[in-house]
Parts: C-alpha cells; sequence; structure tokens
C-alpha cells in the first residue's frame, strides 16, 4: 500500500487535490466529505491521508507515509540532511513563499548579510546583549547565518505567530520569516537584506526515500504522472 499525504486545510489544500486530479489521480474521500482518508478513483494500492501541510513534513521524515505534497520550507527546516531523506519529485508551481532575512527600515547602513555580521560582531558591546532574531525557523536560520554566512554571535528567540511584529515590541532586533506579496513586512518597517533570500519555496511532491519503492511501478507512475503536468 502506497500512502500519500495531502493538505487537509489552508492555503495549499485545493491546488494539491487540483493537480493530482489534472494528472489523472482524483481524489475522492472515503466516507463524507469530512473525512481524513481518501483514495485515488480506479486505482488500488494507494491511499490518501490529509494532514495539515506541516504534519506532511513530520511524517515524511520518519517514513510513515510514501509521498506528500508540502512546502519546501517545511521539509527543509523540519528535517535535517532533507535531501537524503527525501526526493523533491516535482515543484508544483502554487505556495510560493520566500524564508527571508529582514531588518528595521531605519537600520540605513544594514543592507547586506555582512553589514549584519559586522552589527552582530559590535552588538554585545554595544548593548550588553547579543543580536535577538526572531522566528519559527530555526534550522533554516543557523544554516543560512552560522554556516554560510559565517555570524556566530546571535540569539534565536522562538516566535510562534507575529514574527514581523518582534522588533517593534522589543522582542527581537530582527526576524527571519516568510514573505510573499511583501505587505507584511512593509506594514511592520521591515526591509529584505538584498542577499537575505535564504530559500525560494514553493509546494512541492515529495518521496521519502524507500529502498522498496524501486521495485514498485506505482511510485514511479505516480512520480511521472505529476510530472507530466507541471
Ligand atoms: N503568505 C504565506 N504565508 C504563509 N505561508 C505561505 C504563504 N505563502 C505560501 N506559504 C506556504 O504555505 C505553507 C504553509 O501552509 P499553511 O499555512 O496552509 O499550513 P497550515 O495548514 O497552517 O499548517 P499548520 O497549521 O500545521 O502550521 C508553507 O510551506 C509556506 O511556505
Ligand atoms: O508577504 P505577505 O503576502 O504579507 O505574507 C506573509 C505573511 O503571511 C503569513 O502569515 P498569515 O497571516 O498567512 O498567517 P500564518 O502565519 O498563520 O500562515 C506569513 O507568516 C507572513 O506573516
Amino acid at each position: 500500500m502506497i500512502t500519500i499525504a495531502l493538505p487537509s486545510k489552508g492555503r495549499m489544500k485545493e491546488d494539491a487535490s487540483a493537480i493530482f486530479e489534472k494528472a489523472g489521480l482524483k481524489v475522492a474521500a472515503v466516507g463524507n466529505e469530512r473525512s481524513y482518508r481518501g483514495r485515488i478513483e480506479g486505482i488500488d494500492d494507494v491511499e490518501i491521508a490529509f494532514l495539515s501541510a506541516s504534519e506532511i513534513s513530520r511524517e515524511i521524515g520518519n517514513g510513515s507515509i510514501d509521498f506528500g505534497v508540502t512546502g519546501e520550507d517545511l521539509i527543509r527546516e523540519g528535517l535535517a540532511e532533507a535531501d537524503s531523506r527525501v526526493e523533491f519529485c516535482a515543484r508544483l508551481g502554487f505556495g510560493h513563499a520566500d524564508v527571508v532575512v529582514a531588518v528595521p527600515d531605519i537600520w540605513l547602513d544594514v543592507n547586506t548579510m555582512a553589514d549584519l555580521g559586522d552589527v552582530a560582531a559590535d552588538f554585545r558591546a554595544r548593548h550588553g546583549r547579543r543580536l535577538a532574531i526572531a522566528t519559527k525557523y530555526w534550522r533554516l536560520t543557523q544554516q543560512f547565518f552560522s554556516r554560510q554566512h559565517g555570524i556566530q554571535l546571535y540569539r534565536i528567540v522562538e516566535s510562534l505567530g507575529a514574527t514581523e511584529g518582534a522588533p517593534a515590541s522589543g522582542s527581537a532586533d530582527i526576524i527571519v520569516d516568510i514573505t510573499s506579496t511583501g505587505s507584511t513586512l512593509k506594514a511592520n518597517h521591515l526591509k529584505i537584506l538584498s542577499d537575505g533570500v535564504m530559500l525560494k519555496s514553493e509546494a512541492c511532491l515529495v518521496r521519502a526515500r524507500k529502498p522498496e519503492h524501486d521495485a514498485d511501478p506505482k511510485v514511479a507512475e505516480i512520480i511521472a504522472r505529476i510530472q507530466a503536468v507541471v
């Protein structure tokens, strides 16, 4: 049995089902409309699980589902060594969002990650504490700051919502968050650093890498059908 997880709610739900239908994989709920299980019309041995976008990232990581449709950001944030554990089979053309580093507009001299590195280096001497970054993207932030830009002097402040408000409220100095139209950043007087786009995310069809998939023609067929329509 192959299990495919599709978003049960939220901004990716409708588009995910529509892509499957376009690929000739029409999803039908099992039981009533509110059921969290489904199947694909005309294909046996494939079941659909309806989960939230972030649950799909978690379940694909622990291998309890075979395929999922979710954002690349949620996969890369949720899983260490994502590329060795999952295969990105197709980029689906919806759910676009950039994960960005943004600082207050009034930081006139800070426009690049190098500038921010200078600020971080001086921060403790000037303010008696480390530069604080509000985000829910811990893993991506650490990779980008520490590994890619060699910035080590910062502190992450976990934010579970309204991240863009953190600099104004004083709970952090800068943020890492997703943006699509940019209007939330603008409304909160924040600007994206010129080299501060950490990830250009969109909805993807992802597969948990499992050895038994190699010999399963259904797995190849699902991938081929989705790739043919995106
Ligand atoms: N403007 C946006 N704001 C937030 N997420 C967006 C936006 N545009 C695209 N996305 C993407 O949508 C996905 C999150 O979807 P959604 O917010 O619907 O999840 P969810 O159902 O709320 O999940 P959960 O409730 O478990 O967090 C992420 O991959 C994100 O990159
Ligand atoms: O660049 P923009 O188009 O302004 O979009 C970005 C905003 O949208 C999302 O929040 P949303 O209000 O959708 O709530 P969520 O965080 O619960 O998804 C996201 O967290 C950003 O705050």
